[in-house]
């Protein structure tokens, strides 16, 4: 397994291979990326992850400078699945001056996360879009985890006609239904008892909703209300539809979505819910 900490790295590797597929992540790597790496490992004979943490989709007091940097311990785990390369730029790398052209999402990108994480899609989709241009994969897999950013390199893809398939892997969740996520690392013992819940209450509007209740707003509320009972703040609970539209009394399928805070840790999950 290469570790590539440059663009000539990467070149020189690339070229002496066909066909690659690529994951993305920002490192701290659990058995969450390591499932997406394996279905990559499904679709194209040459993986490639890379570990990036990208400054341009951090807001100004977000946790940018204490995310999780273990470089040594994520190469260890790739190097286990048998992956093939590791990209790993430092910031001055990847942007060797400020970036001057960003990828401008849709207004999807300003709801949801978007509406408390101001920019945030704009830099994800910015740096996908860089990553994906220095790796050239056929195939990239992203976490059903993170559904709008999903959803917005989806869209991305499609609109500039980049000759890339996304593939979309399954939420991997510890036993009590936490989802894996490097910030879990972030709660203390308390927090990360109570951590579930969020998990809890979704699938408590996913179950209401297979059961034919369809007052959305009153779903929501509830959640919420029982999140904040508990001492996590809420940015939102939300019922939408499989595009992330507010869903109406025609949706059939829904994205219910949830992002919370338990002190400094936010927290995201979602599940989908079928009539
Ligand atoms: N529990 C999970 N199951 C499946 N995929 C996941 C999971 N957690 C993250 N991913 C996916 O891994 C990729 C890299 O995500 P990232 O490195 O940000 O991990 P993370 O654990 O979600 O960290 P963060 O705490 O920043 O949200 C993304 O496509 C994301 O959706
Ligand atoms: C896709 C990504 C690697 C871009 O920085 C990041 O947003 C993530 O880890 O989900
Ligand atoms: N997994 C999404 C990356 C972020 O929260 O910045």
């Amino acid at each position: 397994m290469k570790i590539l900490h440059t663009v000539a790295e990467l070149h020189a590797w690339r070229v002496q291979h066909d066909q690659v597929s690529f994951v993305p992540t920002m490192g701290n790597l659990h058995e969450g990326h390591l499932a997406l790496i394996k279905l990559a490992q499904q679709h194209a004979p040459t993986v490639i992850v890379s570990i990036f943490v990208n400054p341009l989709q951090f807001g100004a007091g977000e946790d940018y400078t204490r995310y999780p940097r273990t470089l040594e311990a994520d190469a260890a785990k790739l190097s286990a699945i048998g992956i093939d390369a590791i990209f790993a730029p430092s910031v001055e790398e990847l942007y060797p001056q400020p970036q001057r052209y960003f990828i401008t999402p849709p207004a999807l990108a300003n709801t949801l996360c978007g509406a408390y994480r101001p920019g945030h899609f704009e830099g994800v989709a910015t740096v996908v879009m860089k990553l994906f241009q220095l790796v050239q994969p056929t195939i990239a897999v992203f976490g059903k985890k993170d559904y709008q950013q999903l959803t917005i390199i989806r869209g991305m893809v499609e609109d500039f006609a980049v000759p890339i398939t996304i593939i979309a892997g399954e939420t991997i969740r510890a036993t009590d239904g936490l989802a894996l996520s490097s910030r879990n690392g972030f709660l203390s013992p308390t927090e990360r008892a109570l951590a579930p819940a969020l998990y809890q209450q979704l699938t408590r509007i996913q179950q209401a909703l297979q059961d034919g209740e369809r007052d959305y707003a009153q779903l929501q509320l509830n959640a919420s209300n029982a999140l904040i009972k508990q001492g996590w703040q809420v940015d939102y609970i939300a019922i939408c539809d499989t595009q992330l539209n507010p869903a109406n009394l025609e949706t059939s399928s829904w994205m219910i979505l949830g992002a919370a805070r338990l002190e400094t840790t936010r927290l995201i999950d979602n599940v989908m819910a079928t009539s």
